[in-house]
């Protein structure tokens, strides 16, 4: 249909005509003449059968295919009649037109060849089209031969008669015991001269013939409308391939059903056809919007596929069994729908994921300008015109996405939005409150810092009720403050804003006790033990430094400064609010703060360990105050000055007058005054003690070589030995000289025994 003869895209602009006779009555040589095809016509001189089977060809230039069915006695008795009847249901149930070529010398013959094949034709059309007589087929009777004197009319009346009595002699169901012949078919007859007798006349009759099958304009055109198999070309060769099967198989051939299947084998062909431009379309697209693109323009051109592809089938599927047709449209519309709805999803999902971020990371930037602005703003100004762009930008996208006549909305994607919208302005909103609450504690600290470093440097038994004040203020000036944040964050929930409130109470607590707790660190605690003691040791009332007279009462002023002083360290440990201070009110701080704990600044362990560190500072202080004392007491006595003056008036004159003495004495004063200077002290003694071991060695040595010498030469191995031995136990004892012992010298005589106990 496609290849050979071109016929797919001709829908049901074609027609098919069958040819029906006896064997070799000319049937393949009037085809070729009336449509100018090629069927082998039999050799005159050899007369054997040549049509086997049912050959199709295209008319030359119409689109018309006939089928060439094997001559009606062509075969052994029994088989035949099965071949004709299987012949005869094919061609009935595929062709239009059924043309019976007979000789004209056949007519009449009622029991002849061609009787058999009508009586056939006829049963095989009440089963195909029992039911249905709007499909009529036309009976075609070619007479060939016509070389009587019989009028056509008179051929033709007799046919008619012959085939009304074949007509009331098939036995039909009950219901169509009524039925006629004209109800399925029409009836036409034509005869042709004699081939060969009157060549010239039966090639121009032959030639008026075949303008019936081929004028449309020609009141004769066979044609018509009523015979319409309505199988549309493409679906020919499937509905051909399926009627012959269903014949073979002597199976029930019911042409409803078969072209109902047809038309959903054809439909489903057709659709998978139309799939292919269209997956080509949305394939391109969908791994950008699987990889979490948003792809502009994506309905637009999805919708184009979706149209062409719909547009495709119906083009062609149109064309079969209605119901079919509009249940596989269905279905196919709802596949595309369903493909470009998944790409969609993906493509809103897209959008709603960047609607989110951006609305959440646009919202964040402008609210920390307007923070850092440091001027009056309203959260929901700020976050409701993020909110409105990004909610407008996510409904253009989807709205894109909105196909005519496709079978979703948008609308629970909108409501998601709108809720993920909700839920970023809830968090965006406790992130704004969180940043108020943070700058407001910062200030809250800075202030409460000055007063508490204030107060704790001048300790006193009102300290804490002035911090506790002091608190209370700075509290109520950020509550006022967190009470306009509040209003411009818009949170209307009572229950929220007194969680707010409770977090400010909470987080301003925690940093006056940070700040305590900085402040009672352990060297600063101890510097303020200190600096009271030395308030009252060292200062007497008037503020002015103690020197301390030997008839002072150190030991009991610096008791009761001590005393004092200590008295600080339990004050300092703990911080005392008391009963009816705002902090005490139930509910005032965040569930679970426990004041009472928070109220310890030094615990038990630290603070004796404090207490023992200052005793011990302390202590250093008092003998300090002590030594200061002592120091003023150790006066040399007038007396002892006199005595030293004359007693050494002599010897100072002696240096005074005799000019060595003087210069060597300005020259050690000099020296002495230069090392003292520059604190050489110790290094001087240390070069002194130096020079001291070297001469003592030097010295040492110097007597061991002095003793060598004394000693007799007879002895010398002995004192050899005895003097390395020295040596030895000298190199052993390395620099310590003290440790050199000399032996005796009458035990320096030669001993082999002693030698190698000495070695
Ligand atoms: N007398 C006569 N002979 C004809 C006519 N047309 C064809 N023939 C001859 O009849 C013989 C058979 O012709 P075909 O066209 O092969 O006949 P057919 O019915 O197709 O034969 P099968 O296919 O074998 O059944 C040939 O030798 C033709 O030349 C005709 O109109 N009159």
């Amino acid at each position: 249909m496609n290849k050979k003869w071109s016929l797919c895209d001709a829908g049901f602009d074609y027609n098919v005509v069958a040819v029906f006779g006896s064997q070799s009555t000319g049937k393949s040589t009037l085809l070729n003449r009336l449509f100018g095809t090629k069927f082998d016509v039999m050799d005159e001189h050899q007369r054997q059968q040549t049509t086997r089977g049912i050959w199709a060809d295209r008319g030359v230039d119409m689109n018309v295919l006939i089928l060439d069915v094997e001559g009606t006695d062509g075969r052994e008795r029994g088989e035949n009649q099965d071949f004709e009847r299987k012949s005869a249901l094919f061609s009935l149930a595929v062709s239009e037109v059924l043309i019976v070529n007979m000789w004209e010398n056949m007519v009449g013959l009622y029991n002849g060849a061609n009787m058999g094949l009508l009586k056939t034709v006829l049963e095989v059309n009440l089963q195909l089209f029992g039911g249905n007589r709007e499909n009529k087929t036309l009976l075609y009777f070619v007479i060939r031969d016509h070389v009587s004197p019989t009028p056509l009319e008179n051929l033709a009346g007799t046919l008619h008669s012959d085939l009304e009595r074949i007509w009331a002699s098939v036995n039909k169901p009950s219901e169509l015991q009524n039925a006629r012949l004209t109800d399925y078919f029409d009836l036409k007859f034509t005869s042709l001269p004699h081939k060969l007798l009157q060549p010239e006349n039966f090639e121009r009759e032959a030639l008026e013939l075949r303008s019936q099958f081929t004028d449309r304009r020609s009141k004769e055109y066979v044609f018509k409308p009523s015979y319409k198999r309505r199988v549309p070309a493409d679906g020919f060769p499937h509905y051909a391939e399926a009627v012959w099967d269903k014949v073979v198989s002597n199976k029930d051939l019911d042409l409803p059903t078969q072209q109902e299947l047809l038309a959903q084998y054809r439909c489903d062909e057709i659709a998978q056809a139309a799939l292919v431009p269209f997956r080509k379309a949305i394939d391109e697209m969908r791994p950008l919007v699987q990889e979490g693109d948003i792809v502009p323009d994506l309905g637009q051109v999805s919708q184009q596929a979706r149209d062409t592809a719909i547009e495709m089938f119906d083009s062609q599927a149109a064309r079969y069994h209605k119901e079919v047709y509009r249940k596989k449209r269905e279905a196919f519309v709802q596949l595309l729908d369903g493909e470009l709805h998944a790409v969609f999803v993906n493509q809103v999902k897209n959008a709603l994921a960047l609607a989110t971020e951006k609305f959440a990371n646009e919202s964040h930037k402008r609210l920390e300008e307007a923070a850092a602005a440091e001027t009056e703003y309203s959260f929901g100004e700020v976050v409701g015109k993020v909110r409105r762009h990004v909610t407008e930008s996510f409904r253009m996208i989807v709205n894109e996405l909105v196909i005519p006549g496709g079978s979703w909305t948008f609308g629970s994607e909108l409501k998601q939005l709108e809720t993920t919208l909700d839920a970023t302005t809830a968090k965006l909103r406790l992130a704004e409150m969180d940043r108020a609450l943070a700058k407001l504690r910062r200030t809250a600290k800075d202030t409460l810092g000055e007063l508490i470093e204030d107060v704790l440097n001048n300790p006193d038994a009102q300290m804490w009720s002035k911090i506790i004040e002091g608190f209370e203020t700075t509290n109520r000036d950020a509550e006022d403050a967190l009470q306009v944040r509040i209003t411009n964050a818009e949170i209307t929930s009572e229950e929220a804003q007194v969680g707010f409130l409770r977090k400010l109470h909470t987080g301003l607590w925690e940093d006056l006790v940070d700040v305590l707790k900085e402040e009672v660190a352990d060297q600063m605690v101890l510097l303020k033990l200190r600096n009271a003691l030395e308030d009252k040791f060292r200062y007497d009332e008037a503020g002015l430094p103690r020197v301390w007279k030997p008839s002072d009462d150190i030991d009991s002023q610096f008791a009761v400064a001590r005393e004092s002083a200590q008295s600080l360290l339990p004050m300092f440990s703990k911080i005392v609010v008391s009963n009816d201070c705002v902090v005490r009110r139930p509910g005032y701080f965040a569930p679970n703060f426990e004041l009472d704990r928070s109220l310890v600044l030094i615990s038990g362990a630290r603070l004796r360990e404090l207490g023992k560190r200052f005793g011990r500072e302390a202590d250093a202080l008092y003998l300090e105050a002590k030594r200061a004392m002592v120091s003023t007491q150790n006066h040399v006595p007038l007396w002892v000055m006199a005595l030293l003056v004359v007693l050494g008036w002599n010897e100072a004159m002696t240096i005074l007058f005799n000019p060595i003495y003087l210069v060597l004495t300005a020259l050690l004063g000099g020296v002495a005054f230069i090392v003292h200077n520059l604190r050489l002290w110790g290094p001087v003694i240390r070069a002194a003690n130096g020079l001291t071991t070297m001469a003592n060695d030097k010295v040492h040595e110097i007597l061991v070589e002095a003793v060598n010498r004394t000693e007799p030469p007879v002895a010398s191995g002995s004192r050899q030995r005895s003097s390395a031995k020295r040596k030895v136990k000298r190199s052993a004892s390395a620099s310590a000289s003290e440790e050199i012992e000399l032996e005796p010298l009458g035990s320096a005589m030669p001993s082999p025994d002693t030698d190698e106990m000495v070695y």
